[in-house]
């Protein structure tokens, strides 16, 4: 019989060095099998046998991988990228993959700073020198760090730990950051500039923070170099990709880039021949093998973290960092689902559209959220709060391990405040029974924001660090805006009617519209000739219309124009199938086609 339990206890594959820590809690309940240096195909032959798999980014866990685990309940990433884990395929296949989002923050930071002051002082060209059997003094003479200004690009938790360090060196610090904590970033010294331009212009150093995203591949790039002073030196421990690497050999030659430290590449390992290998081999840069969570601590930290959420998903239990696990639990599937869906997009619609807008005023961290009719009847609305963060972070984060477990958490970590209303007004002249608006507001003072919203039904959500002395619970502006004024209402209203979600109101303005796809959305006056514009430029940039909308200014603004102009303002909403290219988007703005235009992806 003890043979038996023996025999059957669930495995676990770990193929990857994976520090002991995490293991240790994993080996009394299950068989734990470490089997380093497999290929791809033994890989596959073996993975039957295993319920979860442990990795870190040298594991592809793709389709074909995954198809073979006929046992597996989860892939647990011991680190924070999942780039190397097919997550879709692990969703339709019901297998749950969990992250370490946190564990190695420091160790990437501090390895950042590492190849800074390799490259200030020359280290690895000098240490490879004086093992060659030369003393070369003067070719190695470096520079300082104090009193050169860093210049960070994504302020999240490796761009800050990477500014409070810098900060101790006497360094200068600004960053760019359109959805940074400006409360944090203060905290930390550092000075938040509109535009990636304007800290370009100014870096001695340049380090990179983001994830890779669309927005981020390719950032960093052939004119975003030659902007730069030829003594500038660039840092990446963030992803390979947001640095067209060829353009930055072409400027390390030319001279007009002084140096580099770079620790992750296109290709990993690199190829032979490729634009990563190229890098690797020039004498002006400092590279390491993807060393940044390299430390026994980083290591210790996320083994822990992963393998307790192995044996609670193991156990039958939620993990705290699951990059897929549901918003909505099976039985509250049929009334939620819909409304999930609502509030994903309206959140994902408000960060694209505020942040997108050419100079809009900036991404607000405070929303109140109203629930009306049939949905202010609800016994929980976590699943909501959870959907509206998972969609406001989406378009600017890689990783969405947002779930009803940890979104509070998530949304304290990001300085975002939620305040959750019910009213049972409303609905009754409407063909739907539920509807749900989000405004955002500019400022919020931080008295009302510890206090919560007074007289709400629901309980608040208060993320306590977004308080700040002077009350601003807002992030700083928009580089690209202009048109907005800070006390200006982002509203967005929708609802849902034969399980589809509906766009009711966008800004001052109302019309129906599905959340769905690529959507161009342009402000406009309401005069002859607009439409005609947007649509030829649309039309010459072979971007073709699916469908349009036009949204008159909402009652509650009708009489006004906002803009001293006679003419009234309207939305125009463009469902586009075609790139739309930034220069098309640009192209739209002007004084016979529309005020602002923002794209959006849903
Ligand atoms: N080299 C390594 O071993 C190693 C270790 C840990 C993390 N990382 C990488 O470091 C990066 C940062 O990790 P993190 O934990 O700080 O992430 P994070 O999500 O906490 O921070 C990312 C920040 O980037 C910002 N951002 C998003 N899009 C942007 C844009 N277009 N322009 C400017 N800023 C933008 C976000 O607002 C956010 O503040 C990730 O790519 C992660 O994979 C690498
Ligand atoms: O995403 C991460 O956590 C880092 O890039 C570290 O990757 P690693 O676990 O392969 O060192």
């Amino acid at each position: 019989m003890a043979i038996e339990a023996y025999i059957t206890r669930p495995k676990i594959l770990i193929p990857e060095k994976v520090s002991p820590d995490g293991l240790a809690l994993l080996k009394e309940q299950f068989e734990v099998d470490e089997r380093k240096g497999l290929n791809p195909e033994q890989l596959k032959e073996i993975i039957g046998q295993y319920e979860a798999l442990i990795v870190r980014s040298e594991t592809k866990v793709t389709a074909e991988l995954l198809g073979a685990a006929k046992k597996l309940k989860v892939v647990a990433r011991a680190g924070v990228g999942v780039d190397n884990v097919d997550v879709k395929t692990a969703t339709s296949l019901g297998i749950i993959v969990v992250n370490s989002p946190s564990g190695n923050i420091n160790a990437a930071a501090e390895h950042t700073i590492a190849l800074m002051m390799s490259v200030a002082r020359n280290v690895a060209d000098a240490s490879h020198s004086i093992k060659a059997g030369k003393w070369e003094r003067s070719r190695l003479t470096g520079i300082e760090a104090k009193g050169k200004t860093l210049a960070i690009v994504g302020l999240g938790k490796v761009g800050l730990t990477v500014a409070r360090i810098a900060n101790g060196l006497g360094m200068r610090l600004i960053a760019y950051d359109p959805y940074a904590n400006q409360n944090l970033a203060a905290a930390a010294s550092v000075t938040l500039l509109p535009s990636l331009a304007d800290i370009l212009t100014q870096a001695d150093f340049l380090t990179l923070h983001t994830p890779l995203i669309a927005s981020t591949k390719g950032m960093i790039s052939k004119a975003e170099l030659a902007s730069m002073k030829p003594t500038a030196r660039i840092l990446n421990v963030a992803r390979g990709g947001m640095i067209d690497e060829d353009a930055l050999v072409e400027a390390l030659d030319a001279g007009t880039i002084a140096g580099a430290g770079i620790d992750v590449f296109t290709s990993e390992p690199p190829e032979a021949d490729s634009s990563a290998s190229r890098l690797i081999a020039h004498p002006k840069v400092v590279a390491t093998p993807h060393l940044g969570a390299s430390t026994k601590e980083a290591q210790e930290n996320v083994s822990i973290d992963v393998c307790e959420q192995v044996v609670s998903i193991l156990s039958g239990e939620l993990p705290r960092s699951a990059v897929n696990a549901p918003i909505i639990l099976p039985e509250e599937y049929r009334t939620l689902q819909p409304f999930v869906t609502l509030l994903e997009k309206m959140g994902s619609l408000y960060t694209q559209h505020y942040s997108g807008k050419v100079n809009a005023t900036s991404f607000r961290t405070t929303f109140d959220i109203t629930y009306e009719g049939a949905l202010a009847e609800l016994n929980t609305t976590k699943p909501l709060f959870a959907a509206l963060v998972k969609g406001l972070l989406s378009p600017i984060s890689e990783i969405l391990n947002i779930n009803i477990v940890n979104a509070e958490l998530v949304a304290k970590e990001r300085g975002i405040l939620i305040n959750e209303q019910r009213s049972r007004e409303n609905v009754d002249d409407k063909p739907y029974s539920s509807f749900i608006t989000l405004r955002a507001r500019a400022s919020r003072s931080s008295s009302q924001a510890r206090q919560g919203r007074s007289g709400s039904p629901l309980s608040t959500r208060v993320p306590q660090t977004t308080a700040s002395a002077t009350g601003q619970a807002q992030l700083h502006p928009n580089p690209q805006s202009a048109t907005s004024s800070e006390s200006s209402e982002q509203v967005i209203q929708g609802f849902v009617s034969g399980n589809k979600p509906f766009i009711s109101r966008l800004d001052r303005f109302k019309g129906e519209f599905v959340p769905q796809g690529t959507l161009l959305i342009c402000r406009n006056f309401d005069s002859v000739g607009k439409i005609g514009y947007v649509g030829n430029l649309l039309g010459k940039a072979g971007v073709n219309i699916k469908f349009m909308n036009v949204a008159p200014l909402h009652d509650d603004e009708a009489g006004e124009t906002h803009n001293g102009n006679e003419s009234k303002e309207a939305l125009m909403i463009l469902g586009v199938e075609g790139e739309v290219t930034e220069d098309v988007r640009k192209g739209l703005i002007s004084p016979e086609g529309a005020l602002e235009a923002s794209l959006v992806v849903l």
